[in-house]
């Protein structure tokens, strides 16, 4: 039998499945069926989640493994911020190890763990890498600049400062207030520019922000190849790099950002090294099922004979969340 896992960051859910176990790995088209399959809220299990990730070997140094995100529509997305925390753990367990590497789509990336954010709610730092704010990189077009940094954009919000940035996934932040924004505004935009548009032809998350306080952001993400999230890791970094680029006298570099999201909460560091960004992403890492199938169910991805086993956790990050005193809208 193989076992997967169910897992969540700031409840953005995901499926984990651990090529290495298998006699036979899933082919590139039996793993794009299977996330599509076992993600969907009604056909899937669980009542889906927002991802599979798909951990395999990795023979580059200091790495542990790798990881593949794979959108509930079956895109392939080069990074996931809050998804890697829930690796790490899984491959931190298997190896018995705290401080190594995981083999992302662009970057080997340093993650490790930290001290649990509450009682029974184990965390990992993850770095976010590489970052970059040219059009090429989104790709964006037809917006009147190489780069959008704090620029107002009349077509996508009235009263929204937006800046874009490849962190290496792409994302659109708009900085405002909520009241203003509302969820439904960002369910607009990101349907307009994650279907067929001129601005970003390969689709963009789109996350809107809202600043709270000196270092406290609150952030909410449509993604792309998904729509509206709890909560989107490399979303709440790129937020929180505009955030210290746009806002230098309420956020600082190399200083902790507290980032609510309707997940929960996490934490982030922005670094500037010579106008070399990276972020640090800290977060839970929580399992809240296994999952256990066949090896050939899974290469005819059926579901019907899967047996799920609750392991008890996410009692404690409810607790958690409960007592987060957030400026919820
Ligand atoms: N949930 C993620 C991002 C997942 C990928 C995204 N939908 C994309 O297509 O870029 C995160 O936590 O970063």
């Amino acid at each position: 039998m193989v076992q997967l896992l169910k897992v969540h960051g700031s409840q953005n859910q995901f499926f984990i499945l651990d090529q290495t176990q298998l006699k036979n790995k899933l082919s590139d088209q039996e793993r794009i069926a299977l996330a599509k399959h076992i993600t969907d809220k009604d056909a899937g299990l669980l009542h889906g989640a927002d991802g599979l990730l798909v951990i395999d070997d990795s023979d580059h140094d200091g790495t542990l493994g790798s990881m593949e995100v794979i959108n509930t529509d079956g895109s392939i997305a080069s990074m996931c911020g809050n998804g890697l925390r829930t690796v790490s753990r899984y491959l931190a367990e298997k190896y018995g190890k705290d401080e190594f590497k995981v083999q992302t789509q662009d970057s080997d990336l340093a993650v490790h763990k930290e001290a649990d954010l509450a009682n029974g709610v184990p965390t990992f730092s993850v770095e976010i890498s590489p970052v970059s704010f040219n059009k090429e990189s989104l790709p964006f077009d037809n917006l009147g600049a190489d780069q959008i940094i704090n620029q107002p954009i009349p077509e996508f919000g009235v009263g929204v400062r937006f800046t874009a940035i490849a962190v290496p996934n792409p994302h659109l932040i708009g900085f405002g207030n909520f009241k203003t924004m509302k969820p439904d505004g960002l369910k607009v935009l990101g349907s307009m520019l994650n279907n067929k548009n001129k601005f970003f032809p390969d689709g963009v998350n789109v996350s809107f922000a809202e600043i709270q306080g000196p270092n406290t952001l609150f952030v909410q993400t449509f993604e792309r190849g998904v729509g509206l999230t709890n909560a989107c890791g490399t979303g709440m970094s790129a937020a929180s790099l505009a955030f210290c680029i746009n806002r230098p006298e309420l956020a600082k570099f190399d200083e902790l950002i507290t980032v609510y999201n309707p997940g929960g909460m996490v934490k982030t560091r922005v670094h500037d090294d010579n106008d070399q960004y990276t972020i640090d992403l800290i977060g839970n890492a929580t399992f809240t099922h296994k999952v256990e199938i066949s090896e050939d169910a899974l290469h005819s991805n059926d579901l019907d004979d899967a047996t799920v086993t609750e392991t008890g956790e996410q009692a404690a990050y409810e607790t958690f969340v409960g007592g987060l005193d957030n400026g919820r809208f």
